[in-house]
């Protein structure tokens, strides 16, 4: 069975996205895992699959699996190629267009420059919405934000701002984003017993109150270029600290985000959407190759 799709990024976070309004596809762990895989598959951090929507509202219904072959809430970078995508494959010239995500409504606008907006939907900070056990932990309140002291398996304590966009991050604030242990703390936060759900880990670092850089150890993907939800999460935490303004500029290691949150409602982030080529792949052929490739 042939599925075409595209290869697309945003700031350099990569992904495989498919059409599953006009064709049959039925999306599996394993599928996505060899999909995404770097040696034996087309290679991606995130697949993205294009639906037709169950919400009335809706124009589409936009799904993410990780390179791990789990299925998440969100992905903002992905956001701007879905709707670019949808676009360049003349599924439909609206624009602005709505999509169901797993948590409802989100808004996204491409401008004539190739960048597209997204009103990024629904933020929490309480611990629920990470799904993050509090039982006999300390917090410190910081302004309008609660600080989370997180001992890790390797003998560091961390300081964690938790915030959902509909996807759980966890954000901490670092000197030097270039030195910050993203390969160490990333995987031990991301697994962290506390978290039921696991969670994406962002290193900050704060050049002044309108420009950060972010390096994010992505849940079911590791550290990625970029992280869309990821700049969202680390902007909205550094207002709620006071060490913030809005709007603000998230340099990431593959491209710059714009930012921008008023301190109660929707967050809107700006960013490019790029698409790399556009194929067809034999999907049946593919797992069969990646389970030989992978067997060992
Ligand atoms: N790269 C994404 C986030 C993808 C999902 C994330 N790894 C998760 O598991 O929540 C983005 O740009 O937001």
């Amino acid at each position: 069975m042939n599925w075409s799709f595209s290869k697309m990024h945003g700031a350099g976070n990569d992904f495989v996205v498919l059409d599953g309004v006009r064709q049959s596809i039925e999306m599996t762990p394993e599928r996505a895992r060899a999909l995404a895989h770097r040696q034996f598959g087309i290679g991606a951090d995130q697949i993205l699959l294009v639906e037709t929507p169950s919400h009335p509202e809706a124009d589409f219904k936009y799904r993410i699996f990780n390179a791990d072959g789990s299925e998440v809430e969100h992905c903002g970078n992905g956001a701007r190629c879905f709707v670019r995508f949808v676009h360049e494959q003349k599924l439909s010239s609206r624009n602005p267009l709505k999509a169901e995500i797993a948590t409802g409504l989100i808004t996204l606008e491409e401008a004539d420059d190739a960048t597209v907006t997204v009103n990024m939907g629904q933020t929490r900070f309480d611990p629920e919405a990470v799904a993050f056990d509090t039982t006999d932990l300390a917090s410190a309140q910081d302004h309008d934000d609660t600080l989370w002291s997180l001992p890790l398996a390797n003998g560091d304590t961390v300081s964690l701002s938790l915030v959902a966009i509909s996807n759980p991050h966890a954000v901490q604030i670092v000197d030097d984003v270039a030195t910050a242990p993203v390969a160490v703390q990333g995987p031990l936060i991301e697994s962290h017993p506390r978290f039921a759900q696991r969670i994406n880990a962002g290193f900050m670092q704060i050049l002044d109150p309108h420009t950060i850089k972010l390096r994010v150890y992505e849940r079911g993907a590791g550290e990625t270029l970029a992280c869309g939800t990821g700049a969202c999460a680390a902007v909205v935490a550094g207002i709620r600290r006071g060490r913030l303004q809005s709007p603000v500029t998230v340099h990431t290691r593959g491209g710059q985000l714009a930012i921008a949150w008023d301190g109660h409602g929707q967050i809107a982030m700006r960013g490019p959407a790029v698409t790399v080529f556009s194929s067809e792949i034999n999907i049946d052929r593919l797992v069969a190759q990646y389970r030989a490739g992978t067997a060992l």
